[in-house]
């Protein structure tokens, strides 16, 4: 690495999207988790559908937001795509101040507990793990491999989801079937949304004046996907998602927590086949199954307008949401904050205000004037009298991908 590489850009793929940054390490705001060094950020969305879109804003130059419609096929075209926008800015990916790229990659499996350098094995290994992301590993890893095709003399560094889920313990990773076939199979709760909880659960405590290892946080990541974890004193000791990122809270397109035995009952009586019952649970359930809509903001339109249907939508939604609330704070036995992030937590003022209604008795409330500001900037959202802090916490996965990855080629 050059000694004037103080660049990254993050890539994080998902199964029909590609989010991205490029920033400037050097920037001791960027190091320290402000958005100063940021060069670039973008977003291509509905890959692999007619009308991709792709958006893309150079803070570097002050240029205005660009966004281009057409089709883009695959990940690879996505990421050529992005390239080409940088190289327009004069940021393109033969910079000789790029010192790295940063993936978020979804399922690490248990191997990897911290920032990985990608290597074949590395790969190979990240591929051994589609099985059980095979919505999200697959993109992650046509994403290395492009990235490895444009710039090969780069380090590539691997983020993972779960890695930050590693120090849950045993009682709650574990589960409650036959040992020896779980073990066999490794089948257990990995967890996932990690780098969002870790960061948002530092950010939470920083929000309050106290150091991580201080204070107990529920955070709460909804976005399309949604997960719910506990983390006492810095460390995670529960989550929401579990050996995929099927389990747990409801989402925009997966059911999350149900009975295993729906799924025989679909296979011996409904006459679905596997791979059925997997789009089923992962692609047609959750609030698209519920009322057709996946976006929140469709969704509390409809209510306004007093659609039925997507006001049982949005209760299902919400009850899951409290009983998440409940259990982790029985898990936490005393809790210091509960932060709303993603998507759906940073914008959606009612989700917020539903999740928390009725939980005075657990000194969780929430101030009406303060849950309806917006910013993009931590706040607290519950009134001053509650012994629990309701916080909002723009999460950045981004930031802490480059971060990682910026320590670790420079370790
Ligand atoms: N202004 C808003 N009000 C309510 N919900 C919103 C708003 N903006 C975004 N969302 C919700 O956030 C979701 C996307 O969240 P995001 O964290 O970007 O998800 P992902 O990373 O899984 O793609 C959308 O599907 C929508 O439901
Ligand atoms: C793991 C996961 O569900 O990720 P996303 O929310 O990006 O789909
Ligand atoms: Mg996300």
């Amino acid at each position: 690495m050059s000694a004037t590489a103080t660049r990254v850009l993050v890539l994080n793929s998902g199964s029909s999207s590609v989010k991205y940054q490029l920033l400037d390490m050097s920037d001791t705001e960027s190091k320290s988790g402000s958005a100063a060094g940021r060069l670039a950020v973008g977003l291509v969305e509905r890959i692999g559908e007619e009308t991709s879109r792709l958006a893309h804003t150079p803070l570097a130059t002050g240029g205005a937001k660009r966004e281009t419609e057409g089709p883009i096929a695959d990940h690879e075209a996505a990421l050529k795509a992005v390239a080409a926008e940088l190289t327009a800015d004069g940021l393109g990916l033969d910079s000789p101040e790029l010192a790295a790229i940063g993936h978020r990659v979804v399922h690490g499996g248990l191997k990897f507990t911290a920032p990985t350098v990608i290597d074949e094995a590395v790969l190979e290994e990240i591929e051994r793990l589609v099985p059980v992301a095979p919505l999200h590993n697959p993109a992650n890893i046509t994403g290395i491999r492009t990235a490895q095709a444009l710039r090969p003399d780069l380090p590539q560094v691997a983020v993972f989801d779960t890695a930050f889920h590693t120090t849950m313990p045993e009682y709650a990773a574990r589960y409650a079937i036959d040992v020896e076939t779980a073990d066999a199979h490794r089948i257990r709760r990995y967890g996932f949304h990690g780098t969002s909880h870790a960061y948002v659960s530092r950010k939470t405590a920083e929000l309050l004046g106290k150091a991580p290892e201080e204070v107990n946080v529920i955070v709460l990541h909804l976005g399309n996907g949604a997960s719910a974890s506990a983390v006492a004193g810095g460390r995670c000791v529960d989550t929401s998602m579990g050996l995929t990122p099927l389990e747990g809270l409801v989402m925009g397109t997966r059911s999350g927590d149900i009975d295993p035995a729906v799924t025989f009952h679909l296979k011996r009586v409904a006459g679905m086949d596997e791979d059925e019952v997997d789009v089923l649970l992962n692609k047609k359930s959750g609030l698209i199954g519920l009322c057709g809509d996946n976006d929140m903001r469709e969704i509390r339109r409809r209510i306004d307008e007093g659609d039925e249907r997507a006001r049982l939508a949005f209760d299902i939604y919400i009850h899951r949401l409290k009983k998440y609330i409940g259990a982790y704070s029985a898990v936490l036995g005393k809790v210091d904050a509960v932060a709303f992030t993603a998507g759906v937590g940073e914008n959606a003022a009612p989700v917020r205000e539903a999740a928390i209604a009725g939980l005075e008795e657990m000194g969780m409330a929430v101030d009406a004037a303060r849950n309806a500001v917006r910013s993009d900037e931590p706040r607290l959202i519950s009134p001053d009298y509650a012994r629990v802090a309701v916080a909002v916490v723009p999460t950045d996965e981004e930031l802490e991908i480059a971060q990682q990855t910026y320590a670790l080629v420079n370790a």
